[in-house]
């Protein structure tokens, strides 16, 4: 059976697909979006987070770190990010929680003991198993063979996806899931490997793939501040969306809700802005012009 590595079963979710779901958020990415609200599900393997607020400075993660990466930070201990090796030994026996582990290798199996749990509610709520990240399609045979068992067992499967992912494995995605959430992050090659690090020939081949499949598919747009909101931008999303005859397309303005999660890692924090409300309607009304009917979520 194989395994893979999950940051995160998240139940009774809301947000992630129609009715109550269980949320399967899987750890890895070949992206790195500079917006990205989730920096602890890009690397794929474990790591330690240090949340300085609820640490009380008592000193136990002193005595058990095997690499001297515990460091003074004013009266309480925060780490040596060059030291540290994210074995985890602090978080273990942290009494306050302000360390925790990201990242726990499961099984196929393991997985569907989690979502089973709340099979009652998919039935009464329309619900079903969604599948996020990280990018989930980047967890490969592992990632496939959740999908085949979640569908074998009749559940609906929502697949939350940048669309990264080799045409083969993707194809067999299609095969698999009912719905997608699907990013559309910019039309542009260069733009898009300068935000993102990877240009979007495969994403395009997919999206394509997905809209033609008669699977249902969500077009979503995280939309951050001068970045991807040109004008051309959007004109070049509109013709795209146009030979699929869709126009309605999700927008996530640009948040910040990752912000203690990048401080946690011991990571820079983002170089995006947020919108005030008078700049997104200007923004949201370029879309109008294009014949776009733009929807926040
Ligand atoms: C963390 S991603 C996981 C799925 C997949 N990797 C992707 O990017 O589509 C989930 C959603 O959050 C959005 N997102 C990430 N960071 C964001 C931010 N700072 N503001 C708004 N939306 C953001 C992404 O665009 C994506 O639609
Ligand atoms: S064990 Fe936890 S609460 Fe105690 S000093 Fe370390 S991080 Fe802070
Ligand atoms: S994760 Fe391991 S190496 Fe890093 S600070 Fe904790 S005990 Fe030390
Ligand atoms: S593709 Fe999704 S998970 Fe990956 S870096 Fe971008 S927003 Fe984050």
């Amino acid at each position: 059976m194989s395994q893979g590595m999950i940051y995160n079963i998240q139940r009774m979710s809301i947000h992630d697909g129609p009715g109550l779901r269980t949320t399967v958020f899987l750890k890895g990415c070949p992206l790195r979006c500079l917006w990205c609200s989730n920096p602890e599900s890009q690397k794929t393997t474990p790591q330690m987070l240090y949340f300085e607020a609820q640490c009380t400075g008592c000193g136990t993660c002193k005595d058990v770190c095997p690499n001297d990466a515990v460091i003074p930070l004013g009266e309480k201990f925060g780490r040596d990010t060059a030291k540290c090796t994210d074995c985890g030994l602090c978080a273990e026996s942290c009494p306050t929680k302000a360390r925790e582990m990201s990242g726990r290798l499961m099984t196929v199996e393991e997985v569907m003991k989690e979502v089973q749990k709340d099979s009652l509610f998919y039935e009464n709520s329309g619900g079903g198993v969604t599948f996020g990240g990280g990018e989930p399609t980047a967890g490969g045979q592992f990632f496939l063979d959740m999908l085949e068992a979640v569908h074998n067992e009749g559940f609906h499967v929502t697949v939350d996806t940048c669309g990264f992912c080799p045409a083969e494995r993707f194809d067999k995605t299609i095969e698999l899931a009912d719905l997608f959430l699907f990013d559309c992050k910019h039309m542009d090659p260069e733009q898009h490997k300068k935000l993102t690090g990877q240009d979007n020939a495969i994403i395009l081949r997919n999206m394509r793939a997905a809209l033609s499949s008669g699977k249902q598919v969500r077009i979503r747009m995280p939309l951050m501040p001068n970045m991807n909101d040109s004008e051309e931008n959007i004109a070049a999303m509109a013709e795209f969306f146009k030979e699929f005859d869709r126009n309605e397309i999700e927008i996530m303005p640009c948040h910040a809700f990752g912000k203690s999660k990048y401080l946690a890692l011991g990571k820079s924090l983002p170089e995006v802005s947020q919108y005030t409300p008078e700049q997104l309607k200007v923004v949201l009304e370029r879309f109008a012009r294009h014949g776009l009917n733009p929807v926040i979520v």
